[in-house]
């Protein structure tokens, strides 16, 4: 569905992406993982079209993505980005509907109306409807957010037709439970013809629903393949700086990784 290839973005001397290639394929859930500053936002904007790169190719559906009209991209690839903010009071449900914006001609039908609030009943936040979006809580915002994300890609999910959703950290502000109801939800869509990539922190989530993860080092891929690929003590160690421990998981098919205790004196410890 989307083929990055070769993508660099560089801004002033500074490379942020370097060379990485990626495919996001419908039935696939695909998560890039990496430590801060790795380049993962960088190179999903670029995908998105948010942000130029430097070199290198995007194709959507075998199509250069510069040359799709950014109305018919919008009615088969949703994106959330990290942390994305409103600045007028809408309600939650004037949130949803948005997503509805790429298949009405200026006005929402009872259609929109109903899609909407039916996506908001699927990701548990249909009591919210009312509120004032700006007033929800971190988490309850990242929720309607994703709902506003499946009332967009409703139609085609519907007709099992290919689209793509793209995510950077839509779980930074969300509870166990909430983590693993949008992991669930997520990973049934790509098993519907969804094509997923995920930007996430939490490697055991990853380790738990992806199918491919690329770990992104200094802008590279420094690792592409299956959990059980990637998630092997030496790879992690180099990729995050951090000493752990990775054993199989014991009610689940997917490694587990345990950060090892930071042995270096900290600033505190001379306090
Ligand atoms: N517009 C910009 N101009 C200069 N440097 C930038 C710009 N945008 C991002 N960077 C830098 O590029 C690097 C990669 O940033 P990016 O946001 O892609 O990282 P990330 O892997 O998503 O990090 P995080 O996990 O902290 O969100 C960082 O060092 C960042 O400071």
């Amino acid at each position: 569905m989307i083929e990055a290839k070769n993508i660099t973005v560089q801004i002033g001397d500074k490379k942020l992406v370097r060379d990485v290639s990626m495919n996001i394929t419908p039935g696939k859930f695909s998560v890039i993982l990496g430590k801060n500053g790795a380049g993962k936002s960088t190179f999903l904007k670029t995908l998105t079209g948010d942000m130029k790169k430097t070199s290198g190719e995007i194709f959507v559906e075998g199509r250069r993505l510069e040359s799709i009209q950014y109305q018919h991209l919008a009615q088969k690839r949703a994106v959330m980005m990290q942390n994305a903010t409103l600045a007028f009071s809408f309600t939650a449900l004037e949130v949803v509907l948005m997503g509805r914006t790429p298949h009405t001609h200026g006005f929402e039908t009872p259609r929109d109306q109903k899609i909407s609030r039916e996506c908001m009943k699927q990701v548990g936040v249909d009591h919210l409807m009312d509120r004032s979006f700006p007033t929800l809580s971190g988490g309850e915002k990242q929720r309607v957010q994703f709902a506003r994300m499946l009332a967009q890609l409703w139609d085609r999910i519907e007709e099992n037709s290919s689209c793509c959703l793209m995510l950077d950290e839509p779980l930074s502000s969300l509870d166990l439970s909430n983590q693993h109801t949008i992991m669930h939800l997520v990973k049934c869509l790509s098993r519907k013809n969804v094509a997923v990539l995920m930007i996430l922190h939490d490697l055991n989530l990853a380790a738990q629903y992806a199918d491919e993860i690329n770990i992104m080092k200094d802008g590279r891929t420094f690792a592409l393949g299956t959990p059980n690929d990637v998630f092997k003590p030496e790879i992690i160690e180099m990729a995050f700086d951090c000493p752990v421990h990775i054993m199989q998981h014991p009610h689940y098919q997917c490694p587990l990784v345990i950060a090892a205790k930071k042995e270096e004196k900290s600033f505190l410890s001379a306090v």
